[in-house]
């Protein structure tokens, strides 16, 4: 681990309805000390539906956990039925987007190119990617996971300028490893996120991919977390089914006490 702040970041994915949201918000809330956020920086990726109760409940009781969507539409407004935009998002004070997940890439025919696009929206409208990459099951077993993803970076980044790309956050999630109960070994995880960070020099600065935050994501858990976090390229986690229960979440928020 380094002296960049971690982020550790719940995406519920399609779970957890507004009532249960503010429940499971206020339960984190109430387990999470100032300590933690001293640590860490805590978010949850709720949601589109769920946005605007979590929004109320951090506003009221001045929480200092972060929130931000799963999606962002590569338009500002217009005829796009189903899409929400960044200045909806922004409106409603979020925080981060997730953009490029492999559930979006592989269920949503989600390429680079409108990756790249949506990551221009996210920061046109004051958002901070989290920008997800990672290698299905075929690549890693040939071996070109490295390859593949920084392609994958390459592409989402084309011609975004070093003031915005500073800010990016990248999560590392090797598909095969995504709600599998398949983890990657810590080494695994870091051959990946440090390749970004080198890909991240080459494309800007050393000093910027020095400030950019690489999490990993794919089964993580309690139980795991600590290991992972202890790579030196490993900047947080993104955390999908274990994010869903509070207790847990929040074991993995304390992971330096695991
Ligand atoms: O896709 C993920 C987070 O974005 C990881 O999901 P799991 O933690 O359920 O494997």
């Amino acid at each position: 681990m380094s002296s960049r702040t971690p982020l550790m970041a719940g995406n519920w994915k399609m779970n957890l309805n507004h009532l249960e949201a503010i429940a499971h918000v206020q339960k984190l809330a109430f387990a999470l000390a100032d300590k933690d956020y001293e640590a860490c920086e805590v978010a949850v990726l709720p949601p589109f539906t769920d946005l605007r109760s979590v929004q109320t409940l951090v506003d009221g009781d001045k929480l200092k956990i972060k929130y931000g969507a799963q999606d962002i539409s590569a338009h500002d407004s217009g005829a796009y039925t189903g899409e929400i935009s960044g200045a909806m998002l922004a409106k409603l004070k979020c925080t981060y987007v997730a953009i490029g997940h492999s559930e979006r890439r592989q269920y949503h025919n989600e390429t680079d190119e409108l990756v790249n696009a949506k990551v221009k929206a996210a920061y046109k409208h004051g958002l901070t990617p989290i920008l997800c990459v990672g290698e299905g099951l075929d690549i890693r077993k040939a071996g070109n996971q490295v390859s593949y993803t920084l392609a994958q970076v390459d592409g989402a980044l084309k011609d975004v300028p070093a003031e915005q790309a500073e800010s990016i956050v990248i999560a590392y999630e090797p598909v095969w490893a995504i709600g599998t109960g398949e983890v990657a070994t810590p080494e695994d995880a870091q051959e990946v996120c440090g390749a970004i960070r080198g890909r991240l020099a080459e494309l800007y600065s050393q000093e910027l991919a020095d400030k950019v935050r690489i999490q990993y994501g794919g089964s993580v858990k309690a139980g795991n977390v600590a290991a992972i976090m202890a790579q030196p390229d490993v900047d947080g986690a993104l955390v999908g089914g274990a994010a869903l229960d509070a207790d847990e979440f929040v074991k993995i928020v304390r992971f330096r006490d695991q």
